[in-house]
């Protein structure tokens, strides 16, 4: 589709077309270089991408990329190591859907941390590894309470009322549904079938097995038990009849599920990374907000001279190319980019120090590409068609907070806002919040008489409800499939590679054109995404 032509090919119908002059298809538009060669931050929002040619289905499109040098993910996907948005829970279901989870470090202890990383590892679909639990000296109030907020029809009775406890038996609906509201002061064990009547299996039982025993038994619920008789999961025969597929998870080299952990770069941090190595860790981000320091290169040199296979470590974040050069040159595998372009950031108005993200992104993978360092765009994706953009500004990855706090396996409960809209708490990791949460990240800030004044960085803030991220990052995905397919290229690598030949053209957009990119004119309007 390069080359001349006559501007009279044109289907104008006029037949004026005689002398016309040729035109360059080539002069329309603009490549990367010149897109970024002003001298002027942009970001995002400042650029569209033009179309190209489709003759390939939507879902052909392969968005296969890398994570680190070593590790490869099937979509780009990766959420944020924040407390409100990535704990076991998170990065499951991220690794289900192909992306990754990096566990974020403000936990009380370290080993609380590992716990998180050892629950992703050790997960197996079809077991509920947190089921909710009840104690035998609790009332039926108490279990038709959690029956109202979880919609539970089968609980387990364990000495402590928490998974880990000793199995005494199962309290399901069927043995209170028709007690009347009268007796609801009754405790659960004089109404629970007791652990001599119930049908379980022993930890290290498969899949298959646990359905064939549901479906002989006729029952809905089978406790997992380890050899001391403590309930260490519990399986559903209602999950097991909508256990899905998915094809494109993330799985290391034994099959677990990957998932990433954060560290600072206080000397505690070395600790930190023996314990989150052992229990099988595949990636550890450095986190910090300005990577080109001291501290971060020596920990970076340390645990690549320690640990010579794995992990991967990212480094970051960095904005320029000369902080780049710094991490990758102490043995960084990826490179994390965005510095005060988050949603919940207070950077650049406090510190004055940031840079706008698109230029960051485009700076620095052209760097980092030179090296064979992929670069993850974190902060300020606002949705879908910002990761497309990220991504063809030269980032493998994209890490998320804001866009995935409000979904269902964020940590924290929802609530209920003043106008009546469900929402989940959000919260910039150095937001007075957050760095009052627990005094380890405590003393990362105060540790000494020169810190003890308090400078945040971040905000707290809320997120409206998203759903499940089992609905959710298969949007995101079709939704880059589709921006893929506009553009006219049907995988990330051809994307690089015809943004860099120049084949890929962008376009800089006026503040008016942002806004008549925007929904517009319009008396009201509903905006249902999928
Ligand atoms: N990406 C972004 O734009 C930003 C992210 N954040 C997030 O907030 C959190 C905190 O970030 P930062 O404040 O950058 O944390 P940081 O731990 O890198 O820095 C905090 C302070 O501690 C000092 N420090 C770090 N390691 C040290 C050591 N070993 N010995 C002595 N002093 C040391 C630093 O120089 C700095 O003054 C992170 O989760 C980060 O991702 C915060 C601001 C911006
Ligand atoms: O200036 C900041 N102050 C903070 O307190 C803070 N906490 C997180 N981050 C960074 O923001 C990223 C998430 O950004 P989004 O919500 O836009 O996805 C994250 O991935 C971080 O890089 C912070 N930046
Ligand atoms: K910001």
């Amino acid at each position: 589709m390069s080359g001349k032509v006559a501007n009279g090919a044109l289907p104008n119908g006029s037949g004026e077309h005689e002398g016309a002059e040729d035109m360059d298809l080539m002069d329309d538009g603009q490549t990367i270089h010149e897109l970024f060669d002003g001298k002027i931050g942009l970001t995002y929002n400042d650029f569209n991408i033009l179309p190209g040619y489709i003759d390939f289905a939507v879902h052909s499109v392969d968005l296969t990329t890398h994570l680190t040098r070593r590790i490869k993910l099937k979509a780009p996907l990766v959420s944020s190591p924040m407390d409100t948005v990535t704990e076991s829970e998170m990065a499951i279901a991220m690794a289900l859907h192909g992306g990754i989870g990096i566990i974020h470090s403000n936990f009380a202890t370290v080993q609380d941390q590992v716990n998180e990383v050892q629950k992703v590892k050790r997960y197996k679909q079809g077991f509920i590894s947190r089921p909710q639990c009840i104690k035998p000296t609790d009332t039926i109030r108490d279990l038709m309470r959690i029956k109202a907020q979880f919609g539970f029809t089968g609980t387990p009775v364990t000495d402590t009322g928490n998974v880990g406890g000793k199995l005494l038996g199962l309290v399901t609906s069927r043995d209170v549904d028709f007690i009347s509201e009268k007796r609801w002061g009754d405790l659960i064990k004089d109404v629970m079938v007791p652990i001599e009547k119930l049908i379980t299996a022993e930890e290290g039982t498969t899949l298959s097995h646990a359905y064939e025993t549901l479906e002989k038994e006729k029952k809905g619920k089978l406790p997992i038990v380890n050899k001391k008789g403590e309930l260490t999961s519990l399986i559903a025969r209602t999950d097991l009849k909508k256990a899905r597929d998915f094809p494109h998870s993330s799985y290391d080299e034994v099959g677990q599920l990957r998932v990433g952990a954060a560290i600072s770069t206080r000397e505690t941090s070395r600790e930190a990374v023996r314990a989150l190595v052992a229990v099988g860790v595949d990636v550890i981000v450095i986190d910090s907000s300005q990577g080109a320091s001291l501290y971060q290169i020596e920990l970076l040199k340390w645990i690549k001279s320690e640990f010579k296979e794995s992990p991967q470590i990212i480094a970051g974040n960095v904005v320029t190319v000369a902080q780049a050069k710094m991490l990758i040159d102490a043995g960084a595998d990826g490179i994390r980019v965005g510095m005060g372009s988050g949603s919940i950031c207070i950077t650049q108005e406090i510190m004055a120090v940031g840079r706008a993200q698109g230029t960051a992104v485009y700076q620095v993978s052209k760097y980092a590409r030179s090296r064979g360092v992929p670069v993850i765009a974190d902060g300020g994706i606002r949705d879908v068609g910002y990761i497309t953009k990220a991504l063809s500004l030269g980032a493998s990855c994209v890490m998320m907070g804001g866009l995935l706090a409000g979904t269902t396996e964020a940590p924290g409960e929802y609530f209920w806002g003043p106008s009546g809209v469900r929402l989940k708490k959000y919260r910039g990791m150095g937001s007075l919040d957050a760095m009052e949460a627990h005094t380890s990240s405590n003393d990362r800030y105060f540790q000494n008489e020169s810190d003890a004044i308090k400078v945040a960085q971040g905000v707290t803030a809320t997120m409206r409800d998203r759903g499940s991220i089992h609905k959710y990052v298969p949007y995101l995905v079709r939704g880059i499939q589709h921006g893929f397919q506009d553009i006219g290229v049907k995988d990330l690598f051809t994307l690089h590679a015809n943004v860099l030949n120049g084949s890929v053209k962008f376009e800089r957009r006026s503040p008016n054109a942002q806004l008549e990119g925007g929904v517009h004119s319009l008396h009201s309007y509903d905006k249902r995404l999928f």
